[in-house]
């Protein structure tokens, strides 16, 4: 049955027919598709392909690579840089932008790839959920590209999108027309659009956070996690659960499709590094999808799509998902800075609980 089922190829000629960077565009999407295919495989045969394991050495950001995060990697460069859409790319697992294959300048084109080949890939050996993460912006055509024309803000960019690699395989996309998913037919290997319009709702109970890192935490991030514990006993006066993935993906996944909100915030551990997410490869391609689901996505202190970038590899503090959610959180950041925040009482010491202060 393929009758009136929207492909991804459909979609993209039906929904770029007017946009600036169309052809390009589209072109450099199948691409990107086709790569996440070759990706797709790779996971689902996992031990069977020898795709498992660790390499040796250390990836651009001191952290150990996976054989996946080389291989996706491969793949990624290998579906893009030949079809003289693009100017340049920039992979996580890289310092500087890649090379590309079509060395003729004049056959460039104006679109830049950034990218995170593989997300969450601590997952990869336990067999959990994976993704890639890409951002498209532009360049001015011919001319060479050094890392500074990278360094645009979220706001810039022409395309975003995530694949996930879970029981089935999505790719979530916007090209600033709304947020839409699709599900590998793997028999006939299509994209069949099966999410159109993804709306995040605005209120959630439901909050995601590395709570090991809670000892590096700034206070507003207390304050929030704390009357979210408390539950109905508490300010919040509901009860919230709780998620944690391992895979960035996989988060703004789940909010994309039940809300919910995600924290990866700033915190004391490092000065140099005042988050852990990428802003240029991970934060900006999810906070445009989730702002155009309706959701809002935040540093704590300003929203994320406005952000300067510095550096290639730069790394922000990321708090995204349900609006009203972000909004609280954003109120505590302000609240606290201004040095009017409450002082965090424990849960369990609080007025309606059991210990209760008379
Ligand atoms: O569970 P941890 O160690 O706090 O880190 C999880 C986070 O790190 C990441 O895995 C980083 O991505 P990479 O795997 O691309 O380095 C995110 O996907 C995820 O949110
Ligand atoms: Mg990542
Ligand atoms: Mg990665």
């Amino acid at each position: 049955m393929s009758e009136g089922r929207t492909t991804l190829s459909k979609f993209l000629i039906e929904q770029l027919r007017e946009h600036p960077e169309g052809a390009d565009l589209g072109a450099l999407l199948v691409d990107v598709a086709a790569a996440v295919k070759s990706i797709a495989a790779m996971t689902a045969k996992g031990a069977l392909g020898g795709f498992l394991g660790a390499l040796e050495h250390t990836n651009v950001q001191g952290e150990q690579q996976k054989k996946l995060d080389v291989l996706a990697d491969e793949a990624v460069q290998r579906a893009c840089d030949w079809g003289g859409q693009l100017a340049g790319l920039v992979s996580e697992e890289h310092e500087a932008p890649l090379p590309l294959a079509q060395t003729d300048a004049t056959r460039r084109g104006a679109l830049l790839l950034v990218y995170d080949p593989l997300d969450g890939s601590s997952n990869t050996d336990v067999n959990g959920a994976v993704g890639t993460i890409f951002s498209v912006l532009r360049h001015s055509a011919g001319t060479p590209v050094v890392a500074q024309d990278f360094l645009q803000s979220g706001t810039q960019q022409v395309a975003a999108g995530y694949a996930l690699y879970g029981a089935s395989t999505m790719l979530v996309l916007t090209v600033g027309q709304g947020t839409h998913g699709f599900t590998l037919d793997r028999e006939v290997g299509n994209f069949i659009l099966t999410h159109a319009h993804l709306r995040i709702p605005e209120d959630s109970s439901e909050y995601a956070i590395n709570a090991s890192n809670a000892r590096f935490w700034e206070p507003p991030v207390h304050r929030y996690v704390s009357e979210c514990q408390a539950g109905r006993s508490g300010v919040r006066e509901r009860d919230f659960n709780m998620r944690w993935i391992a895979a960035f993906v996989a988060e703004v996944h789940r909010i994309l499709m039940r809300g919910g909100v995600f924290l990866y915030p700033k915190d004391g551990r490092d000065p140099a590094k005042p988050g852990r997410l990428r802003l240029l490869y991970e934060a900006n391609p999810m906070a445009w999808l989730v702002e155009q689901a309706g959701g809002a996505a935040s540093t704590g202190r300003g929203r994320l799509l406005e952000l300067a970038p510095s550096a290639l590899h730069q790394r922000v503090p990321v708090i995204l998902g349900s609006r009203q959610e972000v909004q609280r959180l954003e109120r505590y950041h302000r609240e606290h800075d201004a040095g009017a925040d409450q002082p965090f009482v424990s849960p369990l010491f609080n007025e309606r609980s059991l210990f209760a202060r008379s």
